[in-house]
């Protein structure tokens, strides 16, 4: 059987999307993997299933797998293409709640809900502020996944990135981030990725880091976060949610054997 699928990207973080609201496909962890892989497959950072919802005010199931085939609870580059992908802006039902989008011209605004910032949530191993980790001083969140973010230097995420990933801290691993503020409304950011590695973008760790500067007054709540794919408007809002507006592109349909 082969298994159609869309190719698409938010800032060059790609992904696979998988439609299995019409139909079922054999999915395993080892397909996952296979299709994920950039030499034996078609390639991607995360690959994403689409499937009925159970939530009736949902439009759309959406699960999130990274190439290791790991799950992840949130994708914010993914739920953009998906809200291309199904159009008139629907609500996405996530391990992380229901994620209401807007699309406006051609960029693409997902409500990525509300970070959680206790030290069980992230979750940590242990009892500590999530503002000063003792790792690198480094601030932690959950966007629906764990999220810690170091101030100071991006070009160090490749040197720091996988051993962070992995460590006893995170006992779910992390996405590491790497954030050079640049103004109360702008930053660098650089996230070497759970389960994935280095990326063009994040999208939920872009919402995490503009949480954890706001947090510690290194920004405003609302930032521009400028990563190695591009740019996206970030805004803490004030009823806690958060909002992440960006595009979405469609790259190719195409049939896995
Ligand atoms: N690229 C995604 C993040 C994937 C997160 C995944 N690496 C994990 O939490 O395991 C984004 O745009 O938010």
């Amino acid at each position: 059987m082969t298994i159609p699928f869309t190719k698409m990207h938010g800032l060059g973080n790609d992904f696979i999307i998988v439609d299995t609201r019409e139909r079922e496909y054999p999915l395993d962890t080892n397909t996952i993997r296979t299709m994920s892989d950039r030499h034996h497959g078609i390639g991607c950072d995360q690959f994403v299933t689409l499937s009925a919802p159970t939530n009736p005010k949902a439009d759309v199931l959406v699960r999130f797998f990274n190439a290791d085939g790991s799950e992840a609870g949130a994708c914010g580059n993914a739920s953009r293409c998906v809200a291309k992908f199904v159009g008139n802006n629907p609500v996405l039902q996530t391990q992380n709640g229901l994620l209401p989008t807007y699309q406006q011209d051609d960029l693409f605004t997902v409500n990525m809900g509300k970070p959680h910032l206790d030290w069980q949530s992230v979750p940590l191993s242990e009892a500590h502020d999530t503002l000063h980790l003792p790792l690198h001083d480094a601030a932690a969140c959950s966007m629906g996944n764990p999220h810690a973010t170091l101030f100071g230097d991006v070009s160090q995420a490749e040197e720091l990135g996988p051993s962070l990933e992995n460590a006893p801290l995170f006992p779910e691993r992390a996405n590491i981030g790497f954030a050079q503020i640049l103004s109360p409304n702008h930053m660098r950011l650089r996230v070497w990725e759970r389960g994935a590695g280095l990326t063009l973008a994040c999208g939920s760790g872009a919402c995490a880091a503009v949480v954890n500067a706001s947090r510690r007054n290194l920004t405003e709540k609302t930032c521009r976060v400028t990563m190695d794919g591009g740019d996206l408007s970030i805004t803490w809002q004030e009823d806690g949610t958060v909002l992440m507006t960006g595009p979405a592109t469609l790259v190719f349909h195409g049939e896995f054997a």
